[in-house]
């Protein structure tokens, strides 16, 4: 599917241009998908088996990702309430070799011989963490054994002899949950893994959005028609039952740049009486880990999984910066502006004043010459968004006017939002009459 090819190719190169401190070769492209309800639920808490959120388009779509990718993580979690497949089965052109599941189990609670992912592969990646000194070290052990007896490769990422050489196995205080950053490490370097979709569950794309661009180079969102309500598993819960203590209760500001929309399927449509179940669908590159703060940790480049302490760095172009700031430039003020969540429309969009005004409260405030001189309702509408994706990746220079801004120096970005030769919508969508 091109939307796939072209999301995960942008995703590639934009990974490639990136200035960050560590080496980001060393681990696999790492695609983060997932299908949420409107209310932003992945799943219900009452549901043995996964909840239907994606139509027969949007389903097909996950399945081209995983034909995409070399290995698909999901966690516990998701074993134990759906024991999943993640197997290709939907796509056109199915890959001669099935991706290799892959599930973060830290006490080898949740995968058996009889799991799915054992039965229908034989080429499982589990990854696991537990100490010598731990007091079920010896019924831990013998779990392994019964699973490395069903040619499932399992790894204590706690033990020394199971790591590459290079990485250190993680440190006895930090035994909760899986380090992310060395997993990604350890399955690239031992594993061969080059690219990897991340499925979820709630608590692992939780984990994986906090990380931010240190570890999700992609995020693409199945968003179904449909609401699942109090009883639903939300998609997103940083500050939810999971959360570290300390962390209950905060809300965590997470923006996207660049976010593009199709629509697979039906969708909520003029013709159609009740909510069809034909997902559109949002892909966004993730850029930063956090809006007000892009936080890296120092120690990362000589220890990814050491997260002690960390160093900011400007939210741009990512250059280290020594006082309190978010932007090292005010060219970088107006280059992220350009880039944050504004949405490329055909010239004949103009942009509404209501949308401008939004747009300053929610990301960096906007210079005066980007809002119209009088107020102009806007005409933009999501399916006029979903023709502008494939251009804006594609080309310098879209088929609506519209630049391609990774092509673009930051002068030339900076003079673009000044002067811009194409209309921006920020905020503001009409919802579609049914
Ligand atoms: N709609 C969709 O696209 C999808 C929906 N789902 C739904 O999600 C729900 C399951 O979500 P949830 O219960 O949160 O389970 P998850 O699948 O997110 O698994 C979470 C568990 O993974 C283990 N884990 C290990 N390391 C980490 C880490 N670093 N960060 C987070 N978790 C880690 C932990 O268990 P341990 O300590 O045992 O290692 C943790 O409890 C189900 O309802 C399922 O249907 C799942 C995938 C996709
Ligand atoms: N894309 C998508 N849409 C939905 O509606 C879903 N429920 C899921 N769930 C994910 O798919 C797994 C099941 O995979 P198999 O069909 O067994 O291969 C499930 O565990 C979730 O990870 N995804």
């Amino acid at each position: 599917m091109d939307f796939v090819e072209a999301a995960i190719a942008a995703a590639s190169e934009r990974r490639s241009k990136r200035k960050t401190p560590f080496k980001d070769e060393d681990r696999p492209l790492v695609v983060l998908s997932y299908a949420q309800s409107l209310d932003g639920c992945i799943g219900a808490k009452d549901n043995t088996q996964p909840l239907r959120l994606s139509g027969p388009e949007s389903m097909r779509l996950t399945h081209c990702i995983r034909a995409r990718c070399d290995a698909v993580l999901v966690g516990s979690g998701t074993v134990k309430n759906d024991d999943p497949r993640l197997s290709v089965r939907l796509d056109n052109h199915p890959p001669s070799v099935q991706p290799r599941p892959v599930v973060l189990d830290s006490r080898l609670s949740a995968v058996s011989s009889t799991s799915n992912v054992v039965t229908l592969n034989n080429r499982l990646i589990v990854f696991c963490q537990y100490l010598d000194s731990d007091p079920e070290f010896t019924t831990l052990q013998s779990k392994r054994a019964v699973l490395e007896s069903h040619k499932v490769s399992v790894v204590n990422l706690a033990s020394r002899h199971d790591l590459p050489d290079n990485l250190d196995p993680a440190s006895s205080s930090d035994v909760s949950s899986i380090p992310i950053p060395l997993m990604l490490r350890v399955l690239k370097s031992k594993f061969g893994v080059n690219s990897l979709m991340v499925e979820g569950g709630s608590r692992i794309i939780s984990a994986f959005l906090g990380l931010g661009s240190l570890c999700v180079d992609c995020l693409i969102v199945t968003v179904a028609p449909m609401f699942v309500g109090s009883g639903g598993v939300k998609a997103f819960d940083s500050g939810g039952e999971g959360a570290d203590e300390g962390k209950k209760g905060q809300s965590v500001a997470l923006s996207v740049v660049d976010p593009v929309y199709r629509q697979f399927g039906s969708d909520i449509d003029s013709g159609s009486k009740k909510l069809a179940r034909g997902p559109a669908m949002a892909l966004c590159k993730i850029s930063k880990p956090n809006y007000n703060r892009s936080q890296i940790p120092a120690t990362a480049v000589n220890n990814l999984h050491n997260m002690d302490s960390f160093t900011q760095w400007c939210l741009v172009c990512e250059r280290k910066l020594n006082h309190d700031a978010v932007y090292c430039s005010i060219e970088c003020l107006k280059t992220d502006f350009v880039s944050s969540g504004t949405f490329i429309l055909p010239p004949s969009s103009p942009v509404s004043a209501s949308s401008c005004a939004a747009s300053s409260t929610s990301r960096a405030p906007p210079s005066p010459t980007n809002c119209p001189p009088s107020p102009t309702p806007s005409h933009g509408s999501f399916s006029d968004m979903s023709s502008s994706w494939s251009s804006s990746y594609s080309s310098s220079s879209s088929s609506n006017g519209s630049p391609d801004r990774s092509q673009m120096s930051r002068h030339e970005a900076t003079q673009a939002i000044l002067n811009p030769p194409f209309s921006l919508e920020f905020k503001s969508r009409r919802p579609r009459r049914i």
